[in-house]
């Protein structure tokens, strides 16, 4: 099953004579459970791609299908229900620095109010316990190394069991080591929970986790 199917993709910044074309007929489907890298060159258009796949840009041309909805187009609504079941890794891990780890990956459940407090503290404890954080619980980034602060980042994405996950450039700030540790651990619970994952990198060091590379040039995927 697709979990994104993208068909005849234009996308392009700006009008007139400012009009500048980023993404040139993109044509991408990635099935369940598969880890998809986007390699490329520094402004070849990946993370104006990730963005339209995680419905936090509107694309007008073209079909974008993720999770079964349309976002080519798309209303707000539309894309507020994909983003909610999607999660999402950046180089700046994103993280909130007065609250501790627990709190941090407690924050991405609290838009989905079904959890009660209770729930949500068992349900960060158990993911961060999983990326090896057990023992760190209750401490806040600044307490933690840059690989230990992007583990809280994917425990954070990965909490409400999303459906997909979008990482942009996730080892960017991390050594050889913690950076492929980091995206391993990525790997293997995606693979537990058949969570399909989608990776914007220049880091060649992590191509091997992926189950398939595609690289994007100027806007287009070669
Ligand atoms: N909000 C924006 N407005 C106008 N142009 C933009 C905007 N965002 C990105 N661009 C341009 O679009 C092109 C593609 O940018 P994008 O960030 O998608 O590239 P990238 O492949 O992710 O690059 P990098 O690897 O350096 O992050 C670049 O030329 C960039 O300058």
């Amino acid at each position: 099953m697709n979990m994104i199917d993208v068909r005849g993709l234009n996308f392009a910044f700006g009008e007139g004579e400012l009009r500048r074309q980023v993404l040139r007929d993109i044509h991408l489907s990635v099935d369940v459970g598969e880890i998809v890298i986007l390699t490329g060159p520094s402004g070849s258009g990946k993370t104006t791609l990730l963005t339209i796949l995680g419905g936090l840009r509107l694309a007008t041309s073209g079909s974008v299908v993720v999770l079964g909805e349309q976002l080519v187009r798309s209303d707000a609504a539309t894309r507020h229900a994909i983003r909610r079941q999607t999660g999402y890794i950046f180089q700046q891990h994103n993280l909130f620095l007065a609250l501790t780890a627990t709190e941090n990956v407690c924050m991405a459940l609290e838009l989905h109010d079904r959890f009660s407090e209770e729930e949500r503290v068992a349900a960060a404890h158990q993911i961060l316990t999983q990326v090896g954080l057990g023992r760190h619980l209750d401490y806040r980034p600044a307490q933690l190394s840059g690989g230990q602060r992007q583990r809280v980042s994917i425990a954070r994405a990965l909490v409400s069991r999303p459906k997909i996950v979008l990482a942009d450039e996730p080892t960017a700030s991390l050594d050889k080591h913690s950076g492929h540790d980091a995206v391993e651990i990525l790997r293997s619970l995606a693979k537990q929970n058949g969570t399909t994952i989608f990776i914007v990198t220049h880091d060649y060091r992590i191509l091997d986790i992926a189950d398939r590379i595609i690289n994007l040039e100027d806007g287009v995927i070669n």
